[in-house]
């Protein structure tokens, strides 16, 4: 090859051609450094019929500076990266960055310098170095990271190191990790659960392309059983990456990984320190990392060798993401494993509806687990009618849940409280005048934080100390919480239960897998009695002891009226339920509702979930929804209200008139500010057969809009605000 083109880091550029200088060795997929007139820029050498761009005359062609010393991008992640960009309608260039790690992984191996206690005792202690002694302890990273971590600056660090406190250590860049075994502690399976491992683990050996659906109820050992399959890949010396929908999920994974394998997989997350993602990205590559683990971010790494894909709690709608390239990763994954040709199984104990169909349809292969592990019997689904049954009042919880709660602690036993709202409450309004507190930036309510003392939007993350004397007419200590939060609840059990020890689990307490991993250990070891947290306690965890759960409020979830929130309060319901009665003792759920009679919680009620996939088939069949006609929401947004609005209007105008494509709106958006921008958006409802990406791009091509003005387009979107 004497030239190339190339993929650009610049979604506005795109697209370059270059002339390879005499001596450099290139293929397809080469990351490579060219230069971009006084600047540098990289880029990945593609097929040149496959990326559209205007023919350079050789003689204009600048020459490539360097080629990356790391494995080029495989033809089989470049055809993904190209069809993620097609099926989302996202910059080939964006969806190709996620394949790559820093800029310093890309540099090469070698070694860095890393630095870390060297126990000595200071001889003149400050306040700041007290602090950072403690806050450094164990850990080793670079003058930067531990600054950052330690909350001071590099300064007071750079003067531990003189002080001999703080001592250098060389780091080789690519030291390996441990390996796992295969067989450190293979579990013995039940018939059923060895039934569906056999074939996981048979496909793994064929090594074809092979989807499927493992639909398992709460504590069925889904985990155990797709590990089988892991444990073959390890052993035929290919890679694997699991998927899990959030973080906080993780540390539990890692433990039972470990239990499992001997060590702990490899982690990929957005808040790897520098030293942990280089190190990480290129033992990917260079496919020595057996086995990853992380959340969407990971799917797109250029594996040398990978072998299985796992999506597990494969329902949740924190795989797709929504902003930047709106992808899901439960249905790239899929993709992924159709290029790569190998399996992928997805997980789940309330699978997504179109996860169903598509197994329904003969696509995805299912293999179910109808029955827990070791005989523990599904838990006691209760209906607690709060029209009937009324908590007292200024509280949340009836009086049946409250006496079952009793009842627990006496026994030695464990609840668990959920509602699905970070905070106190979810809105403050002065009892004077009825000022309520909005965020400046967004179309939100601010929500009140007793443990910070602040008031915070969701949304943006702006916050204020919660004021003594309303902002409007200034009448002091006159503010009221409007319903209740998790930390709400946590009031009322601390009054309900006063010697009960409770756990309040959300993104705000459980921000660290540290806080993660002791809230597990005092769990399991009982030192917990009540837990109370959102959606981040519903999946994963496994707490013997624990034999009630009550859901504050079912009906949460239904408002709003999106799409699918009867399928997410389903899910959401029944995962938490889920927690309930998976060891010994026999479980019970009370669920709180003002609307018995919807069928989403019948169904619950009746355990029927047949009959919930039923009514809500029918119902998206009639709707022409997902997965039986296909939705794309296009959102318009900008600083200058005027100017979105106008924007907006020039897309509804140039609408195409299609027979199997419908278009709803301009509409302002539900949160028509977000992050001080203004939102419109329309919704496009078309049939299977529509070829709806082709005509989105075609129908928004030749509109141009102010530079303010953003345009994303959201194919399949799972948010509606
Ligand atoms: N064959 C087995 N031998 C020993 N323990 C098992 C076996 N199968 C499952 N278990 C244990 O049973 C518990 C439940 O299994 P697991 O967490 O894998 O279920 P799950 O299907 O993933 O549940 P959920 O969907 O509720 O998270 C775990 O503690 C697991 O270790
Ligand atoms: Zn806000």
């Amino acid at each position: 090859m004497n030239r190339v083109r190339l993929l650009v880091f610049n979604a506005a550029l795109g697209v370059l051609d270059y002339r390879v200088p005499p001596g450099m060795t290139i293929e397809f997929g080469s990351i490579v450094m060219a230069p971009l007139g006084p600047r540098q820029v990289l880029g990945i050498v593609w097929e040149p019929e496959r990326l559209n761009a205007q023919e350079v005359p050789e003689s204009k062609l600048r020459a490539l500076l360097d080629v990356m010393p790391v494995p080029s991008i495989p033809e089989r992640l470049r055809r993904l990266i190209e069809w993620t960009a097609d099926y989302y309608c996202a910059p080939l260039s964006a969806v190709a960055r996620m394949a790559l790690g820093s800029m310093a992984a890309l540099r090469g191996g070698g070694t860095t310098t890393e630095y870390r206690l060297t126990g000595a005792e200071p001889a003149r202690m400050t306040p700041r170095r007290a602090a950072a002694l403690d806050a450094l302890q164990g850990e080793q990273a670079s003058i930067r990271e531990l600054a950052e971590l330690a909350s001071v600056s590099e300064g007071v660090l750079r003067g531990m190191v003189g002080a001999g406190l703080l001592e250098p250590v060389t780091v080789d860049l690519d030291r390996p990790y441990p390996a796992a075994w295969a067989d450190f502690a293979a579990p013995d399976l039940s018939a059923e659960q060895r039934a569906a491992a056999d074939t996981f683990v048979t496909a793994v050996r064929d090594g074809e392309f092979a989807p499927f659906l493992l639909d398992g109820v709460t504590g069925s050992g889904k985990t155990e059983c797709y590990f089988e399959a892991v444990a073959e890949a390890l052993q035929l010396e290919r890679q694997i990456l699991v998927l899990l929908p959030e973080i906080a999920l993780t540390e539990n994974f890692l433990r039972r990984f470990e239990h499992r394998f001997g060590v702990p997989p490899l982690l990929w997350h957005s808040s790897l320190k520098s030293s942990e993602r280089r190190r990480a990205w290129r033992a990917i590559v260079r496919g020595e990392a057996q086995v990853v683990v992380g959340a969407r971010s990971a799917l797109f790494l250029p594996y040398a060798r990978l072998g299985l894909i796992v999506v597990d709690e494969a329902h949740e709608v924190s795989f797709k993401q929504d902003d930047g390239v709106r992808y899901n990763a439960r249905d790239v994954a899929v993709m992924r494993a159709k290029f790569e040709s190998i399996p992928v199984i997805l997980a789940s104990a309330t699978p997504a509806l179109e996860s169903m169909q598509l197994a329904e349809a003969g696509v995805y292969r299912k293999l179910e687990l109808p029955s827990r592990f070791g005989g523990a019997q599904l838990p006691d689904i209760q209906i607690l009618d709060l029209r009937s049954e009324a908590p007292e009042r200024g509280r949340w919880l009836a009086p049946r849940l409250v006496e079952q709660m009793k009842d627990r602690l006496a026994k030695g036993e464990q609840s668990l409280l959920f509602l699905n709202r970070r905070g106190y409450a979810p809105l403050t309004l002065c009892r004077h005048c009825g000022y309520r507190f909005q965020c400046p930036n967004c179309t939100a309510w601010l929500v009140e934080h007793r443990f910070s003392k602040r008031l915070a939007c969701h949304h943006c993350g702006h916050e204020v100390p919660v004021p003594e004397a309303c902002p409007e007419c200034g009448t002091g200590d006159c503010l009221v919480a409007c319903g209740p939060g998790v930390e709400r609840i946590a009031d009322e059990v601390a009054e309900i239960l006063p010697e009960a020890r409770t756990a309040l689990v959300t993104s705000d307490t459980m921000n660290t897998p540290e806080a993660i991993g002791d809230f597990v250990a005092m769990a399991e070891g009982r030192a917990i009695d009540v837990i109370i947290g959102t959606q981040l306690v519903t999946k994963g965890y496994h707490f013997p002891e624990l034999t009630l759960v009550g859901v504050v409020d079912a009906d949460l979830g239904l408002e709003g009226g999106d799409l699918r929130a009867a399928e997410r309060t389903y899910q959401q319901v029944a995962q938490v339920a889920g927690r309930a009665g998976r060891g010994e003792k026999p479980g019970v759920v009370l669920i709180q509702t003002r609307h018995p009679e919807a069928a989403v919680i019948e169904a619950l009620a009746n355990g029927d979930r047949d009959a919930f996939y039923a009514a809500e088939t029918e119902a998206r069949r009639d709707a022409g929804a997902p997965p039986f006609g296909r939705w794309a929401a296009i959102i318009v947004s900008s600083e200058d209200q005027a100017e979105a609005l106008a924007a907006a209007r020039a897309i509804g105008g140039t609408a195409p008139n299609l027979p199997d494509m419908m278009v709803l709106g301009p509409a302002p958006a539900p949160l028509s500010l977000l992050r001080g921008r203004h939102r419109f958006r329309l919704l496009i409802n078309a049939r299977r057969s529509a070829e709806l990406q082709k005509t989105l791009r075609e129908w928004l091509a030749p509109l141009e809009f102010p530079r303010g003005v953003r345009v994303n387009i959201d194919i399949d979107p799972y948010s509606f605000v």
